[in-house]
C-alpha cells in the first residue's frame, strides 16, 4: 500500500486492545484518561457519554473508553461492553459513602456475558488526599479476593501526579503478554 503515510500503516498492523474506563462520577476517569494520553492535569467537567483515546504504551496500543459516571448515565456502560479486554474501575478513595454503590455496580458489570474475558484494574485514586482509604482497604471493602472468573489487580493512583498510573499499565501490559 503505497500511498498510505507510516503512521497509518502502523495503526493497521497492530492490534488494538479495547479498554473500559468506568466508575461513580467524581472518581477521576477522565483526569486519568488525559494523564495517560499527554502527562498532563487537564480541567474537566462530568463527562456526558464518553471520551476515547489511543494510548500508547511501550508499543501496546489501547483504545480507551472513559464513560461517565453519573448515576442517570450507568444504565449505559453496558453499550460499551463488547470486545472488552480490560476494565479499569476508578474508585474515589476518600468516597467512603458510596463504596457499596461501587460494589453494587462493579459485581454487576462483572456478571455480564460481553465481560466474561476482561481482566480488571482497579485504581485506587486520590491518594493524595489525607486519610483516603488505602488500596488494601478498598480491596478488602470490594471483596476483591472473591472474584475468581476474571484476572484482577488493584493499585493506589494519584491522577494529578500520575504516581501509580505506570504500574497500572504494566499490569495489563503483563496480561496481554500472558495470554
Ligand atoms: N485530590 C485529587 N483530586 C483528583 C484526583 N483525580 C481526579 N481528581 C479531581 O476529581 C474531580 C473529578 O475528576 P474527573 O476526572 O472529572 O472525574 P470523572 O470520574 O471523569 O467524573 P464523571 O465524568 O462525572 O464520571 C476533578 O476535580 C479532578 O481534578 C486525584 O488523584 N486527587
Ligand atoms: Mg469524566
Amino acid at each position: 500500500i503505497p500511498n498510505l503515510p507510516n503512521s497509518c500503516i502502523s495503526a493497521f498492523s497492530s492490534t488494538e486492545h479495547k479498554v473500559i474506563i468506568v466508575g461513580l462520577d467524581n472518581a477521576g476517569k477522565t483526569t486519568i484518561l488525559y494523564q495517560f494520553l499527554m502527562n498532563e492535569v487537564v480541567h474537566t467537567s462530568p463527562t456526558i457519554g464518553s471520551n476515547v483515546e489511543e494510548i500508547v504504551v511501550k508499543k501496546t496500543h489501547f483504545l480507551m473508553w472513559d464513560i461517565g459516571g453519573q448515576e442517570t448515565l450507568r444504565s449505559a456502560w453496558n453499550s460499551y461492553y463488547s470486545n472488552t479486554e480490560f476494565v479499569i474501575l476508578v474508585v474515589d478513595s476518600t468516597d467512603r459513602e458510596r463504596l457499596t454503590v461501587m460494589k453494587e455496580e462493579l459485581y454487576k458489570m462483572l456478571a455480564h456475558e460481553e465481560l466474561r474475558n476482561a481482566a480488571v484494574l482497579v485504581f485506587a485514586n486520590k491518594q493524595d488526599v489525607k486519610n483516603s482509604m488505602t488500596a488494601a482497604e478498598i480491596s478488602g471493602l470490594l471483596t476483591l479476593t472473591s472474584i475468581k472468573d476474571h484476572p484482577w489487580h488493584i493499585q493506589g493512583c494519584c491522577a494529578l501526579t500520575g504516581e501509580g498510573l505506570p504500574a497500572g499499565l504494566d499490569w495489563m501490559r503483563s496480561k496481554i503478554k500472558a495470554n
